[in-house]
């Protein structure tokens, strides 16, 4: 009897260049197992390892730019990714390095996620990186998805309501001609998100009452990358990336001593969960 072939199977390939978080709830961690439950084959570039929990970072340690773009041209060469997501990248050598390895390989819907500081208060991208983020990075993204303290360092705006939020993703789409969303999850009332570029559109979000919200900016910024390497648009990516976040806020997971992580695999079926 003939042996059933079995390779027939695609799925999206998507690139999170960012660093390592020990505690998996952030990061490249959080990254691949956010592309995994999206239906998309994740894949990963690492810039730094950083020694990480809940409580805090205790150490950041950034590969050689050398490695780095060893890393990125070894996974363009082969599976060439659909979406790249950029997450933490600490220092300027290493910025400049993704830069010209994305415009070499031509690459597609990057969205650039600026870390700067982490949730538990410690900071992720060095002083003198921020212009060079500003002028390599930022004006090469399909999308970047500042928080509101990224997106007042940005703009040297103070942001304090719903209003703020679209004159500051007004003020980065005039300057790095990039789309824009400005994520409210840092707002007192609610987390409503706003999407600028040639129209504003809001992404409605009520608060769910979790304190545990560690990676929540890298699952986001990934779940939107899976989106567009699907084929649907930045609008539609967002709208299923919130959606996805939200359940993951849902279910309530409770691990660790400081701001916990989310719950990545919340869509897994019961009967896989109950054995
Ligand atoms: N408690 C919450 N309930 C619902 N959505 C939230 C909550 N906290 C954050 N979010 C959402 O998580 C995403 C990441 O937002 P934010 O926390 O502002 O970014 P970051 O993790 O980069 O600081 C946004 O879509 C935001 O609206
Ligand atoms: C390695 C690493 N990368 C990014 C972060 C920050 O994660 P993010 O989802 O942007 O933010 P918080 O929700 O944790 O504020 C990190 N901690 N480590």
């Amino acid at each position: 009897m003939d042996e059933k072939k079995l390779t027939n199977r695609s799925l999206a390939p998507v690139l999170s260049i960012a660093g390592s978080d020990s505690s998996g709830g952030a990061g490249i961690q959080a990254d691949l197992k956010t592309m995994l439950a999206n239906d998309c084959y994740g894949m990963s570039a690492i810039t730094a390892l950083t020694a990480q929990n809940t409580m805090g970072v205790t150490g950041i340690m950034d590969v050689t730019p050398e490695f780095l773009r060893k890393q990125i041209d070894a996974v363009f060469l082969d599976i060439s990714p659909k979406a790249v997501k950029i997450g933490m990248v600490s220092d300027k050598a290493l910025i400049n390095t993704i830069a010209e390895a994305l415009e070499d390989w031509h690459a597609e819907n990057i969205v650039v996620d600026p870390v700067m500081v982490a949730t538990s208060g410690s900071r992720l991208l060095k002083e003198d990186a921020i212009s060079c983020l500003t002028e390599m990075l930022l004006p090469l993204a399909t999308l970047i998805t500042p928080n509101i303290p990224e997106a007042e360092l940005l703009t040297g705006m103070t942001i304090q309501s719903k209003t703020d939020m679209e004159q500051a993703g007004r003020c980065l789409y005039d300057r790095f001609h990039s789309q824009v969303l400005i994520k409210g999850g840092h707002a007192i009332e609610d987390a409503s998100d706003v999407l600028v570029g040639t129209e504003v559109i809001w992404f409605h979000g009520s608060r769910i009452d979790n304190p545990n919200t560690h990676g929540t900016g890298c699952t986001l910024s990934s779940a939107i990358a899976c989106g567009l390497a699907k084929g649907y648009s930045v609008a539609q990516s967002i709208s299923y990336a919130k959606s996805y976040l939200s359940g993951a806020l849902s279910s309530g997971l409770d691990l660790g001593r400081g701001s916990g992580p989310i719950d990545h695999g919340w869509q897994i079926q019961e009967n896989v969960r109950s054995l």
